[in-house]
């Protein structure tokens, strides 16, 4: 904290090929994840792997421009480690982003849904980052996770996107998270499909879950970058350059929604830091 005179309000999480979030920040202060001690390293292509500190809006914003994933080897601790960071420096709104594959078939390549909730499948299963002793000066054992993504700014998100004029490239949406590294395959997206999930990807519910539990409001993004392959028929196939490539069209149109977002949303001062 004595490297930055930022006191950020609102933390941002920026998926993979979205890492220009960090660019709408004024008077930045940025520091590499290699200088802070205990950040673990970004290894996947498409997250720099920066902290970027800044103004955005007249709010005060953190930055992760680079996000961990347990498929990289990180512990579920580590990846979510600086959600508590966040807490800690006084955030009280996380935003989340991600790129992730549609399972609806009103969802294209391009489209924006809006996270209404999620389904955490390695946490189904006991990969949670809150096993373990818990640290009680964060949050309680057992922590609620309904509505864990918060109603008023997924409307106001709504609004915004009508007088964007991009209302259309809009819904909202269930996010599914799987363990990852690989894609897929047409039987695992199949089951997603029938399991009522609009969306897929390898990151975001720890940290929403983490987040949730010491009490941070969430609004989360997820940019639609391919559509899952659910058909035998079908040919096409995902890559990770392709995921980049549909997050550097849509920059322009996530940085002026979630530009807006953060201007037009309250802040609530009194928010106190949970140890
Ligand atoms: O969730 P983010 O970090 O946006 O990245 C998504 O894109 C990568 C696959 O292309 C995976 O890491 C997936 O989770
Ligand atoms: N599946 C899982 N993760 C992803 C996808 C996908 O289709 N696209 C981007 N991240």
């Amino acid at each position: 904290m004595s490297q930055t005179k930022h006191r950020p309000q609102v933390a941002i999480i920026c998926g993979s090929g979205l890492g220009m979030l960090a660019d709408t920040l004024k008077c930045q202060d940025s520091f590499a994840y290699s200088d802070i001690p205990g950040f673990p390293q970004s290894t996947v292509q498409g997250h720099a792997g920066r902290l970027v500190f800044g103004e955005l809006k007249g709010k005060s914003c953190v930055c992760m421009q680079g996000r961990f994933h347990m498929y990289e080897g990180h512990s579920l601790l580590k990846t979510t480690f600086p959600v508590r960071v966040f807490k800690l420096l006084g955030v009280e709104t996380l935003f989340v982003t991600n790129a992730a594959g549609s399972l609806a078939d009103g969802l294209q390549p391009g489209d924006i849904m809006i996270i209404k909730d999620h389904v955490n499948f390695p946490g189904l299963v006991g990969l949670n980052p809150l096993c373990g002793p818990n640290d009680d000066k964060f949050g309680p054992r057992f922590p609620a996770m309904s509505g864990c993504y918060d109603k008023n700014l997924r409307c106001l998100a709504m609004e915004i996107a009508k007088q964007l004029g991009v209302a259309g490239l809009m819904q909202e949406g269930v996010y599914a998270m799987v363990g990852g590294p690989n894609f897929e395959t047409i039987a695992e997206a199949r089951l997603l499909h029938r399991l009522g999930v609009d969306a897929v990807g390898m990151s975001t519910a720890p940290e929403v879950v983490v987040a949730t539990h010491c009490g941070l409001r969430v609004f989360g993004l997820s940019l639609i970058t391919n559509k899952v392959v659910k058909s035998y028929e079908d040919l096409d196939s995902v890559n990770h350059e392709g995921v980049l490539e549909v997050g550097r069209l849509r920059s322009h149109t996530v940085q002026q929604l979630v530009t807006e977002l953060i201007g037009r949303m309250e802040i609530n001062n009194n928010t106190n830091n949970a140890a």
